[in-house]
């Protein structure tokens, strides 16, 4: 089970009960700013796991083509990641694509290949 703490919001409702009224508009824009950054490493939790699980699995089936007797690597595979990736997300979306494509290669920090 996951306990979230929503400690620093809670500090910030208090703050905001006891302000004065003229002090409610910057406060307000402070609580929307944490809200905003809980959400931010909301996602970038949710981006870690998912490269992670993406890692696992391509370098399963990696292994399973090598078990077959196939090469390791299929370019025609990676291209079709890229192209999706570029038309999505631009020029920068290749440079994700290859970097997910070269993590599943070699695997993440201290997990081995
Ligand atoms: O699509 C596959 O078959 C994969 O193994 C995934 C993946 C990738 O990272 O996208 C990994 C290695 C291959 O060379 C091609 C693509």
């Amino acid at each position: 089970m996951t306990i979230t703490t929503h400690a620093p919001f809670e500090a910030k409702i208090d703050e905001i009960d006891a302000a004065p009224i003229d002090a409610l508009e910057s406060l307000s824009d402070e609580l929307d700013q944490l809200m905003m950054r809980e959400e931010i490493d909301h996602l970038d939790a949710q981006i870690v796991a998912l490269v992670r699980r993406r890692v696992e699995i391509t370098r399963r089936a990696g292994l399973a083509r090598v078990g077959a007797g196939l090469p390791e690597v299929t370019r025609h595979a990676e291209m079709g990641v890229l192209r999706r990736f570029e038309a999505q997300l631009g020029r920068d979306g290749v440079s994700l694509g290859m970097l997910l494509i070269r993590l599943g290669r070699t695997g993440l920090p201290g997990r081995g290949k």
